[in-house]
């Protein structure tokens, strides 16, 4: 565990084409180069949907076990997660496009076949948001590359899904794993989470430095794809949650990964004899299969797209 200082955190609350527009994509890019990771403040989401979100968790989570166990989805990892025999503490659901109304509201209903609006609601309302971050992540990251021009295309081409997940407490005094270190594979990721800090990053050093989450703000995080596209110069950071103390820890990621037909490759403008092509093209869906299947590699992404 480390010192909180070392995650960058920065509000950019500020809009595109005001002033400090540009210095602020510079920065957001410098700093997943060299971090991968950062906390955001972005004052259009109030802090009560982050107080509604977090209370919005527990009411799910609370849910009687079988009521749980009834969200099935034929994808790895998608249908409800309990007793994960490699994070025990870890229950978790993951849902695709909860950002549209009609998927939040195929969950809800699923879960609570009575209803229950607040939390379709809020849990809409907050996925929506992270979405609208995580565009707006990636458009600054380009920017910051000064290659805004690809923009329009990613987003097109990309998709969100979304993991609810409670981390419970251990059963001893000791910290015990909550989820093990990883990348995440996508685009990019936006976290928020209850006031329960447990996310930690390794740093380029080879340190895990704790992630102290302001209250009512995200983690940003780069993925694979996003590292792959840049040609290595952006760093997915691997992170991982680690649990002490006596509370539950609940949180939310939006991944914004790639559509299946979209070819990921490095475009010219960031390659040159300086940097020589890192990464061959490849889509992501044959890159989660390689990921799922080969479990034991410490970078996926070098083994399966590395040249
Ligand atoms: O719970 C967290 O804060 C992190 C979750 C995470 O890393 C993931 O779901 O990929
Ligand atoms: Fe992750």
């Amino acid at each position: 565990m480390g010192e909180a200082a070392q995650i960058p955190f920065l509000d950019i609350s500020r809009e595109e084409g005001r002033e400090g527009w540009k210095a602020l994509c510079t920065k957001v890019r410098e700093i997943c180069e060299m971090h991968g990771c950062f906390l955001i403040k972005y004052d259009k989401v109030p802090k009560s949907l982050h107080e509604d979100m977090s209370m919005a968790m527990k009411t799910l989570f609370d849910l009687p076990e079988e009521t749980k166990k009834k969200y099935k989805d034929p994808r790895p990892f998608n249908s409800y997660i309990s007793n994960y025999p490699k994070a025990p503490l870890l229950e978790c659901f993951g849902i695709d496009d909860a950002t549209m109304l009609d998927s939040a509201q195929a969950f809800t209903n699923l879960l609570w076949p009575e209803g229950n609006p607040n939390f379709c609601g809020v849990f809409n309302s907050m996925n929506s948001k992270m979405l609208e971050l995580s565009f707006i992540n990636l458009k600054m990251i380009l920017e910051g590359f000064s290659m805004g021009k690809y923009y329009d295309t990613y987003v097109e081409n990309s998709q969100s899904s979304c993991r609810v997940m409670k981390y419970n407490v251990p059963p001893s005094n000791d910290s015990a794993t909550g989820l093990l270190g990883h990348t995440d594979k996508g685009f990019l990721t936006i976290l928020c989470q209850n006031e329960v800090h447990g996310l930690e990053v390794l740093s380029k050093e080879g340190n895990w430095i704790q992630v102290v989450v302001p209250e009512g703000s995200f983690v940003v995080l780069v993925g694979d794809v996003l590292k792959a596209w840049s040609n290595g110069r952006l760093h997915a950071a691997e992170h991982r949650v680690v649990m002490s103390g006596n509370k539950e820890r609940y949180s939310c990621g939006l991944f914004l990964v790639p559509k299946d037909e979209l070819k990921i490759e490095v475009p010219e403008e960031l390659v040159d004899k300086e940097r020589p092509l890192k990464y061959r093209p490849f889509t992501y869906p044959e890159f989660l299969s390689h990921c799922y299947a080969d479990v034991t590699s410490d970078d996926a992404l070098e083994t399966y797209a590395g040249v």
